[in-house]
């Protein structure tokens, strides 16, 4: 079956996006894990799919797999790109975009300056709901790895996050600690592991090891855990800008209960077609 495409990426961190609204499309985590491989397939961090929506309130149906073929819930740097992609493939003529997500919905705004602006619904903080093993709701948590006592905020934006307050990013320790919390059984469904450094109460510096990629150039649901993580420990104000080694997103997050707000670019690189 050729399959047209589009490569795709939101400061850096990539992604092959396809329309599955005017092409029929059949993947399975064997087929995405080949097309991810930055080798012998295509490459990238996460594949998204477009699709009808089953709810006649949304616009499109928005699929999400990592480079191990794993489906996964959400991805804000794929949110903006999947707004910027229906909109210059004329799939949609609106600049407001509901799209339907595996646990819920996000709204995507197309900007005049070409930045795409994310409502991200609010984050979820029961553990049950992260999910997260823990006997109750907290700020921080303590989880041990390999005898060290490591704290820790747990967050979901849709997608499990861990998120961790480290004086420097640049000498975290994101390449061991990242892949040992990431399966840790304290995230039963695994987890994305944010490494963040508090500039000030506007302004983080933060790198991310993703669950189903490994560390990327930036992801949107950490950089909106981050910010949820850093507030609820009273370290950040509503308005945060967060910089990531990809660049630069700008996070606002009113308080629990609230939706968090994503703003950031979204890059087309090339279009191209493959045989599944
Ligand atoms: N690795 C994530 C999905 C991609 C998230 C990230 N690329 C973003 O921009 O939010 C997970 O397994 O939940």
């Amino acid at each position: 079956m050729l399959v047209r495409f589009t490569k795709m990426h939101g400061l850096g961190n990539d992604f092959m996006v396809i329309d599955a609204v005017s092409q029929r499309v059949r993947l399975t985590p064997k087929i995405v894990r080949k097309l991810s491989d930055r080798h012998l397939g295509i490459g990238f961090d996460q594949l998204l799919l477009v699709e009808p929506p089953s709810r006649p309130d949304m616009d499109f149906r928005y699929r999400i797999y990592n480079a191990d073929g794993s489906e996964v819930e959400h991805c804000g740097n794929g949110a903006r790109c999947f707004g910027r992609f229906v909109r210059e493939r004329r799939l949609t003529i609106k600049d407001e975009i509901h799209v339907e997500t595996a646990r819920g919905q996000a709204v995507l705004y197309l900007l005049p300056d070409r930045q795409v602006d994310v409502d991200m619904g609010a984050p979820e903080l029961r553990p049950v709901e992260v999910p997260f093993q823990a006997e109750r709701q907290a700020a921080t948590y303590f989880v041990d790895v390999n005898g060290e006592c490591i704290e820790l905020s747990a967050v979901s934006m849709g997608n499990p996050h861990g998120v961790l307050v480290v004086d420097d990013v640049d000498t975290a320790p994101v390449e061991t600690l990242g892949p040992m919390l990431e399966p840790h059984p304290s995230f039963p469904q695994k987890a994305n592991i944010g490494f963040m450094q508090v500039v000030n109460r506007g302004e983080i510096r933060l790198r991310v090891y993703e669950r189903g990629a490994g560390e990327t150039l930036a992801c949107g649901t950490g950089a909106c855990a981050a910010v949820v993580a850093g507030r609820l420990r009273g370290l950040l104000d509503e308005e945060v800008l967060v910089h990531l080694p990809g660049g630069d997103l700008r996070i606002r997050w009113p308080g629990e209960g609230q939706s968090v707000r994503m703003t950031g670019p979204a890059t087309t690189v090339f279009e191209g077609q493959i045989y599944l």
